[in-house]
């Protein structure tokens, strides 16, 4: 068997075209631009091309972007102090902290401070707790993106046995939640779980987030099981040229192209619906924050 390739790029194209159809009417008829506001603290070169990568799709879909670039050695108290401005802003409608932020300052402490109503990514210990008992909140981006293909891909996932190899708050955890939501019996696997490879070749869907480049062989794949793999790696690739690089996932692509029904490469796959799903929260936070209806398609 070969897989169906999810074309997640072409996906998220889809996506954000719906949000631009949801701008565009908040703008038309209730005078309202959403707006989203990106804070990087520091230079990690790959941070500063994501949050760039951000603020242009933010605005070609319609929305207003705000950029804040902060000194690597920011005060923690002058970082409050701009998400407590943001919080009080009634422009913007949702809030992202690039993540990780330098050593000294405290992710939980920061990313709580953020009000949870705005919180795009989904990370607030509320929204956490509001998903982990199925009342609405914010959901975080790349588990979101991941829903909606599967979704796409199978209609209801209902019954579905579905493992998730990691276990962050980023990705793993809510990942899991969402699976339970729709009606999988989900396992949560990682770097302890005993026979990871039989405990993989159970799923009819499988989550791959860890971030260890091609660690999932193509023979822990059920022939025909849904394979969505959410690691972004760069590798060295001397057949490339020398000092060139290239982006691998967390799945070893072909081998599991070969036994999978469907699977997401990278890049081209989670990464874009990412992004399209930041949007959509935050098209979705600016509905809320005006008492209007959800906008259909982009949510959980
Ligand atoms: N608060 C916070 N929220 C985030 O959502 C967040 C973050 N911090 N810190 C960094 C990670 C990383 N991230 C990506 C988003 C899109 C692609 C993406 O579109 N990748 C392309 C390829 C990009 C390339 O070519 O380098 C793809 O997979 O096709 C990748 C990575 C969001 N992050």
């Amino acid at each position: 068997m070969t897989a169906t390739v999810i074309d997640g790029k072409a996906f998220a194209a889809t996506v954000r075209e719906k949000v631009a159809g949801h701008v565009a009417r908040l703008k038309e008829e209730h005078g309202i631009t959403p707006g989203l506001a990106v804070v990087l603290v520091g230079e990690d070169p790959a941070s500063q091309v994501y949050v760039r990568s951000k603020g242009k799709m933010t605005v070609e879909v319609g929305m207003n972007s705000w950029e804040h670039k902060l000194d690597a050695d920011t005060p923690e108290a002058d970082l409050l102090a701009l998400i407590d401005r943001l919080n009080n802003d009634p422009a913007v409608h949702g809030i992202l902290v690039q993540l990780p932020l330098p050593k000294h300052l405290d992710e939980d402490l920061v990313i709580n401070a953020i009000a949870p109503a705005k919180d795009v990514d989904g990370f607030h210990i509320s929204n956490v707790g509001l998903l982990g008992t199925g009342q609405k909140s914010m959901v975080p981006c790349t588990p979101l993106g991941c829903l909606m293909m599967l979704r796409d891909h199978h209609g209801s996932l209902s019954g579905m046995d579905a493992v998730v190899i990691g276990r962050s708050n980023i990705v793993g955890k809510p990942m899991a939640q969402l699976l339970l939501g729709d009606s999988c019996t989900v396992t949560i696997a990682h770097s302890r779980t005993k026979d990871l490879a039989e405990v993989v070749r159970r799923a009819d869907i499988v989550v791959a987030a860890v971030g260890r480049p091609e660690m999932v062989p193509g023979d822990w794949i059920k022939p025909g099981a849904t394979v969505i793999d959410v690691g972004i790696n760069r590798i060295d690739a001397p057949e490339k040229g020398e000092g060139k690089s290239r982006l691998v996932g967390d799945v070893a692509y072909d081998s599991c192209a070969a036994v999978a029904g469907a699977i997401t490469p990278v890049p081209g796959g989670v990464g874009p619906m990412t992004i399209a799903c930041l949007l959509a929260n935050t098209v979705t936070a600016c509905c809320r924050a005006n008492g209007l209806p959800e906008p259909e398609g982009l949510t959980a």
